[in-house]
């Protein structure tokens, strides 16, 4: 055990992470980092329909590069008692693959199909698939949908599956299996060859494919035929035995082996969800509502399973046994857009600068326009935290990317209210903040009605390290402390606690998790007199968003006529 190095491998949504560490004390020895190029590029995607597809190379060409040069930056000797790597991805972000398992964009035919490749967590075409997965689910007298918070989602697995047989022949004539991205990466550095034999975590069969141990596995193939024809037999080609992370999918195969430099005797681990393992690699305690705080939130809270037993939280995205600590039921929720959108409102001050500044021949503009993007967000967050909360000022509604939860519903939009010609950058960005805790504390509101209260919030991921000040806004939303993890990469790390348990170096992730935890390093608290004016200023949220969703869903909506 003295000499016992694991690597923890995070794919998010812009980009891979991976940290090697010390299995010992969670010295973090070396990490890397790589941008998905296609991506980057903003190939096969179509923001105007919300469709967001990854190529399966640059997941491959950054699992290659980042643990290379954790490796080359810790040298031989560390190198050489590598025991164990773990993966976890975003989700749900699945793929179609054949029977080798290969996803289809890999083989030449499909190389450049948007369909062929991992539709990523935020890709909302499928709205319309999600809704008949509902409206069958009305039908059946078990309620297959009770585990998932009682509404299937359009960022889920089964929704995506039928949106892509529907929109392409060619994919349905040639898939064999529906894969999500944690439970592929593990099969590929396993070496797998026979899609029957992927192993499919319990986090993500949980959270986002139905699978429950009440229904012994999935919904049964006539629950997929009354929502379409076309899903016919899917659940044959997915086993229905799940794993809990802390559990080996395999060794590293011959190739991935030489490809990286390590032994075939590196454990690799059973894949989950960033969210999931990121809570772990953030030390969760019970009932505190780990919120991971990024592009999106994902917000994990674990109970003992005796002392929630019998308890559907509705309107969240799942509660799974194991899905997060084995042995406690996992239960996550979640915002659809976060960090996201900052990035929005950035993006929109950038405008003149991204399609009016001519920088063909002059480096410096365009060096200019960088540093001018970078600044934004801090430079907005400076002067919004001077502005003190009033009852009239502007505020916003944050679904710019739909709402997960509480309640998902992906058709929903973003607002703005009570602008006037005074009303500039600063003050639109505050309310913008402001609308994102807001969306936070409906979700603590949704868990302390639903009878699971929340004792503490622990933040963790790009937003909360890098915004103080919207950090203490969380504080004074929620009214209610929130302490930060210290570690810049908690995703990344919770997975090297899982690869360290999978490879026997602990007997239980929460062990590991106390060994190579790195605790806290900021905590702050609510302000009296702004918890007094955003409880005031809440209400105001809830009743404009109230409006808003019951406009946009009745049926004399003037939009609904025009559409
Ligand atoms: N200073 C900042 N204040 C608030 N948000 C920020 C700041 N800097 C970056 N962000 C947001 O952080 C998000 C990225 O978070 P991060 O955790 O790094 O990525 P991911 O969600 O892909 O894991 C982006 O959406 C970006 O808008
Ligand atoms: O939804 C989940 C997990 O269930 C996340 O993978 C998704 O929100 C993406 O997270 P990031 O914002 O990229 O950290």
């Amino acid at each position: 055990m003295d000499n016992a190095y694991v690597i923890g491998v995070d794919y998010g949504t812009d980009s891979v992470r991976s940290v090697l560490v010390n299995a010992r004390n969670g010295q973090e020895i070396a990490s890397s980092i790589y941008h998905y190029p296609r991506w980057k590029k903003g190939l096969y995607c179509n923001p105007s329909i919300n469709q967001f597809r990854q190529h399966p190379l640059d997941y491959i060409e950054g699992l290659e590069y980042t643990i290379k040069d954790c490796l080359k930056q810790s040298g031989e000797q560390i190198s050489a008692n590598v025991k164990a790597i773990a993966v976890d991805t975003t989700g749900s972000t699945p793929v179609a693959v054949d029977k080798t398992g290969t996803p289809l964009a890999l083989l030449p035919a499909f190389e450049e199909n948007p369909n062929a490749m991992f539709v990523l967590w935020k890709d909302h075409t499928s709205v319309k698939e999600a809704d008949e997965i509902n409206q069958t689910a009305k039908k059946f007298d078990i309620n297959y949908l009770q585990y998932v918070g009682g509404i299937y989602s359009s960022e889920w697995f089964w929704a995506k599956l039928l949106h892509i047989l529907r929109k392409d022949k060619a994919i349905a004539n040639n898939i064999f299996t529906w894969v999500e991205h944690c439970d592929w990466i593990p099969f590929l550095l396993t070496g797998g060859k026979d899609a029957l034999h992927i192993k499919r975590g319990v986090c993500s069969a949980g959270h986002k494919s139905l699978w429950n141990e009440s229904f012994d596995g999935y919904p049964p193939n006539e629950f997929f035929i009354a929502v379409d024809p076309l899903l016919n037999g899917f659940t044959d080609n997915i086993s229905a035995d799940t794993y809990t992370a802390d559990k080996k999918a395999g060794n590293l195969c011959e190739e991935w082996a030489q490809k990286l430099g390590l032994s075939t005797s590196v454990v690799i681990g059973i894949g989950a969800f960033d969210a999931h393992m990121g809570a772990v690699g953030g030390q969760i305690e019970p009932y505190y509502l780990s919120k991971v705080m990024g592009t999106s939130t994902c917000d994990m809270l674990v109970a003992p399973n005796h002392e929630v037993d019998g308890i559907l939280v509705s309107g969240i995205c799942g509660q799974v046994n194991g899905s997060v600590i084995p042995g406690m039921l996992g239960m996550e929720a979640g915002q659809s857009a976060f960090g996201d959108a900052y990035a929005w409102f950035k993006n929109l001050l950038m405008w003149p600068l991204k399609n009016l500044l001519s920088t063909n021949d002059n480096p410096a503009l365009d060096d200019l326009a960088n540093q001018l993007e970078q600044q934004i967000i801090p430079q907005l967050s400076k002067l919004a935290e001077k502005i003190e909360p009033n009852i009239q000022q502007e505020f916003a509604i944050d679904w710019l990317n739909g709402r997960r939860t509480p309640d998902a519903n992906q058709a929903l939009k973003g607002a703005f209210f009570d602008l006037n010609l005074g009303t500039d950058a600063v003050q639109l960005f505050r309310a913008l903040a402001e609308a994102t805790c807001f969306g936070a504390k409906k979700i603590v509101d949704r868990f302390n009605e639903q009878g699971v209260p929340v004792k503490g919030l622990i933040g963790m991921g790009g937003v909360a390290r890098k915004a103080p000040f919207i950090m203490q806004m969380m504080a004074d939303v929620m009214d209610m402390p929130i302490k930060i993890h210290r570690s810049e990469q908690t995703c990344a790390i919770g997975a090297a606690m899982f690869a360290a348990t999978a490879a026997g170096i602990y007997t239980k992730v929460e062990e590991a998790m106390s060994a190579m935890g790195q605790g806290f390093d900021a905590e702050y608290h609510p302000n009296p007199q702004r918890v007094a004016i955003y409880k005031l200023r809440y209400e105001k949220y809830t009743q404009m968003g109230m409006l808003i969703e019951e406009k946009l869903t009745s049926k004399d909506n003037i939009l609904t006529h025009i559409a």
